[in-house]
């Protein structure tokens, strides 16, 4: 069962209908938990039916699942009418199934760059598309709020190189229709988010796990309780006033341009030097 929310009212959502990509497993699943907590109702979407069917057994009242594959237009359809049949209404789209797998630029095969453009590029479109089309476009007085999960920080990741580039043009796509679709009440918003402390991290190569939360200025991974209140604030109607933007939860990295302390200048205990003083006050 999704006990109350620590930071927001139960109400705050009530009356709200969102799906949850990727709902099933850990940042989506919190996610959901926060938007029940609120007073949404809460369709969840992945492909491992028995992985929904246990998280919406868990999460209790108010949450259901559709399985599907997000990158196919026929699951998109058949997960956007499950909610629609069961709810008569759509107001959040929480665009959060992705991901990737750690390798050094060179070594992406085509296969694999396609992957991984498919299910975060396309997968996002794909999922945004059904739920405009089927709930919102040339509707007067419908509209609502879609966030897209993409990565941070923006200034390159070491052998993430293909997730940066789909997560670029998500994050491009999320301004573009924030545009394209104000004038039919729907707010897009990107929520670019840096390393949490999940079990999908721990797929990772050991190194790149142990050495994740010292890399960020903030020197902790994020909670995933951050991630779903960030969720839930987006899905509110502040919202619709951040539309076409990109929101940052990732320690600060995005702020930094390398691993924090900064390892050529700092001493063995971390810390970075102080310049000398003037000698002489300036006249
Ligand atoms: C400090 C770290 C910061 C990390 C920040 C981000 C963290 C996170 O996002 S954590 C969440 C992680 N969760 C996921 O990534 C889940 C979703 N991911 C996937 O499903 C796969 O990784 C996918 C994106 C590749 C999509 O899978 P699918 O479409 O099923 O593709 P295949 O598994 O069939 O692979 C196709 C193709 O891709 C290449 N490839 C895939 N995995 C690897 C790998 N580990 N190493 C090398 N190459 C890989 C490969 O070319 C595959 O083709 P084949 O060789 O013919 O199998
Ligand atoms: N954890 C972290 O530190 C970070 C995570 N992120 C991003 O946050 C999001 C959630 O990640 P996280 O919870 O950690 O990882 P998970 O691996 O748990 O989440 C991925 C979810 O997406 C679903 N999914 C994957 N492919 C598809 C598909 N083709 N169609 C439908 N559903 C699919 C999976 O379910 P199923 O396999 O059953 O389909 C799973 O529930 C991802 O976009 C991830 O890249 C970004 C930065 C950092």
């Amino acid at each position: 069962m999704a006990g109350p929310s620590e930071i927001f009212r139960p109400d705050l959502l009530a009356g709200r209908v969102a799906i949850v990509t990727g709902g099933g497993t850990n940042l989506g699943r919190q996610a959901t938990a926060e938007l029940l907590a609120c007073g949404a109702q809460v369709v969840i979407a992945g492909r491992r039916e028995e992985v929904l069917a246990a998280t919406a057994d868990e999460l209790g009242e108010g949450c259901s699942y559709v399985s599907g594959d997000v990158r196919e237009r026929a699951d998109a359809d058949r997960i956007v009418g499950g909610a629609l049949d069961r709810h008569g209404r759509l107001d959040v789209l929480v665009n959060n199934a992705g991901g990737q797998y750690f390798v050094p630029a060179e070594a992406i095969a085509a296969k694999g760059w396609r992957a991984v453009m498919r299910l975060n590029v396309e997968g996002t479109m794909t999922m945004t598309h059904a739920v405009a089309e089927a709930a919102w476009l040339g509707r007067p007085g419908a509209g609502g709020t879609v966030i897209n999960v993409t990565v941070s920080p923006h200034h390159g990741m070491p052998a993430m190189a293909h997730t940066g580039a789909a997560r670029a043009a998500v994050e491009a796509l999320t301004a573009e229709l924030a545009e394209r679709w104000r004038e039919d009440g729907v707010a897009l918003v990107a929520a670019a988010i840096g390393r949490f402390d999940t079990e999908s991290l721990r797929k990772y190569p050991e190194i790149v796990v142990r050495q994740a939360a010292r890399s960020v200025p903030l020197q902790r991974l994020g909670r995933m309780q951050e991630f779903a209140w960030l969720v839930a604030f987006l899905a509110s109607p502040v919202g619709h006033g951040l539309s076409g933007t990109t929101v940052t939860l990732d320690g600060a990295a995005d702020n930094w341009w390398g691993a924090w302390p900064p390892e050529l200048i700092a001493d063995d205990e971390g810390t970075v030097p102080t310049e000398a003083r003037r000698a002489e006050p300036p006249a």
